[in-house]
């Protein structure tokens, strides 16, 4: 590996072993020419190479009903790292897992495309000479989730190497349903073909640095803990802010919007995080329970139009860095009786010993003056005895800000003395 590359870690991992001993696997991304494979899934393949974290032997195949030549595809996911890639491009890493990538088109219900994907597989096993895991990544929009996961079960690729460490693995994305009841159906499907170790139910906010910071920040400094409920804190308010449009995803994002896009998986897993309770261990199941606590303690919405507890809106046309961008009604692929959100905003109260009495704000939102994702913890501000004064005294209330995005870190805003004769008092 090139210095340049190495130098690009993390501080923290200087010293730390690299390679986590990945099985020899087989990726196929259902979807492949989609935005979330060109923005996120091939950016970060391209990385797991750049730290050295992909197993030795790996190919990665792309699925779509549109037919794209290999060659075409391995451009195209060329032109996705240059472009999204945290890292620049390094052919020599990139040429790795180039030269086993290739694409296989066909329908998402078509059970023979399935079958033909299969064989495909077991001639990469073949040739060589070992088993495989194959990890299925369902990207595409989720009026094809069930199709596909049935089709993976009966072209017998979800059994593969079933039981051991081997074993085929499925990715869903989200939204997981539009509701309780089409995300127990959807769950039923997945429950009919896969086991439940087999399944991941993604949500890539989990996958953040600074979101998976967040449990070691509060349950590993003890400054924070005793400080972190009703006693001391005002209001908790979560801000996933992004400055994009909709682009090119209309047609998904018109039966989605900004509640079910970013609200109910990623922002509520923000606030479950911040408002959950020390689980008894790291493992999974633990970090679940308390999960499922805190949100069970949360507060019916009151949804009425005024004094209600929920606003939505969308963006209109504008100017962006000086460029004029369409509305949301002008959007490609957004029908003209649309409703949906591309902002959402709501105030949550949750009735537990530790949050009685104090709101969580949060909001979610595209095409916003800026693109920042991050969690405000105001404090309550101290008895106004001493410095309460107007202008002289420009008293804050403390507020910790943990910014999860782009620029990731945490501030503390406190007040301090102006230096000079006279007392006076500014925050910083
Ligand atoms: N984009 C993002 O930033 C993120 C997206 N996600 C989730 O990932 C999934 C994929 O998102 P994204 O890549 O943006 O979606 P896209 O709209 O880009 O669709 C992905 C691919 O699915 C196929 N497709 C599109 N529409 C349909 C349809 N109506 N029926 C069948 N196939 C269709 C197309 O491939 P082809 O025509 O070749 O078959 C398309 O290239 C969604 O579930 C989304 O919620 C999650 C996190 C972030
Ligand atoms: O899940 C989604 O997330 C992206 C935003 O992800 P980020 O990591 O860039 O913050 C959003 O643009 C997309 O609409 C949504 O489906």
């Amino acid at each position: 590996m090139s210095p340049d590359i190495d130098e690009a870690r993390h501080p923290f991992l200087k010293g730390l072993s690299k390679h986590r001993g990945a099985p020899p696997t087989v990726v196929v991304i259902f979807g492949a020419s989609g935005d979330l494979t060109a923005r996120k899934l091939v950016p970060a393949i391209f990385n797991l190479g750049v730290d050295n974290l992909l197993p030795g032997e790996f190919h990665l195949i792309g699925f779509g009903r549109k037919p794209i030549a290999d060659e075409d595809f391995r451009v195209m996911m060329d032109e996705a790292i240059a472009e999204h890639s945290r890292r620049p491009l390094n052919k020599e890493i990139w040429e790795r897992v180039r030269q086993n990538m290739s694409y296989h088109s066909g329908g998402y219900d078509e059970s023979a495309a399935f079958d033909s994907l299969a064989e495909k597989i077991n001639q990469i096993e073949k040739d060589l000479g070992r088993d495989m895991q194959r990890m299925f990544y369902i990207s595409t929009p989720p009026s094809v989730f069930e199709p596909i996961i049935e089709n993976l079960g009966s072209s017998g690729m979800a059994q593969a190497h079933v039981h051991t460490k081997l074993a085929s693995k499925v990715v869903i994305e989200k939204p997981f349903g539009r509701d309780l009841e089409s995300a127990r159906e959807l769950n039923k499907v997945i429950n009919g073909v896969f086991e439940e170790p087999q399944v991941y139910r993604i949500d890539h906010y989990l996958g953040k640095e600074t979101v998976q910071d967040l449990l070691v920040q509060r349950f590993s400094n003890s400054i924070f803990e005793p400080l972190w409920n009703r006693e001391y804190i005002d209001c908790v308010q979560i801000t996933v802010a992004e400055s994009l449009g909709v682009g090119s995803r209309g047609g998904y994002y018109d039966t989605s919007g900004a509640l079910r896009d970013m609200i109910q998986n990623h922002t509520m897993q923000l606030v479950a995080l911040t408002a959950m309770e020390p689980p008894v261990s790291l493992d999974p199941e633990s970090i679940r329970d308390e999960k499922v606590k805190v949100i069970k303690a949360i507060q019916p919405l009151k949804l009425d139009v005024d004094g209600g507890d929920v606003v939505r809106a969308r963006y209109t046309n504008g100017l962006v860095k000086g460029e004029p961008v369409k509305g949301y009604a002008e959007e490609q692929g957004i029908p003209e009786d649309s409703s949906t959100e591309t902002y959402a905003a709501m105030r949550l109260a949750i009735n537990n010993w530790r949050w009685q009495g104090v709101p969580f704000y949060i909001r979610s939102g595209k095409r916003m003056a800026r693109r920042a994702s991050e969690i405000a913890i105001q404090f309550k501000r101290p008895p106004g005895i001493l410095f309460s004064e107007g202008d002289k005294f420009n008293v804050a209330a403390n507020t910790m800000v943990i910014s999860i995005q782009p620029d990731e870190g945490v501030t503390i805003v406190m007040n301090s003395k102006i230096p000079g004769l006279e007392t006076r008092v500014r925050n910083l």
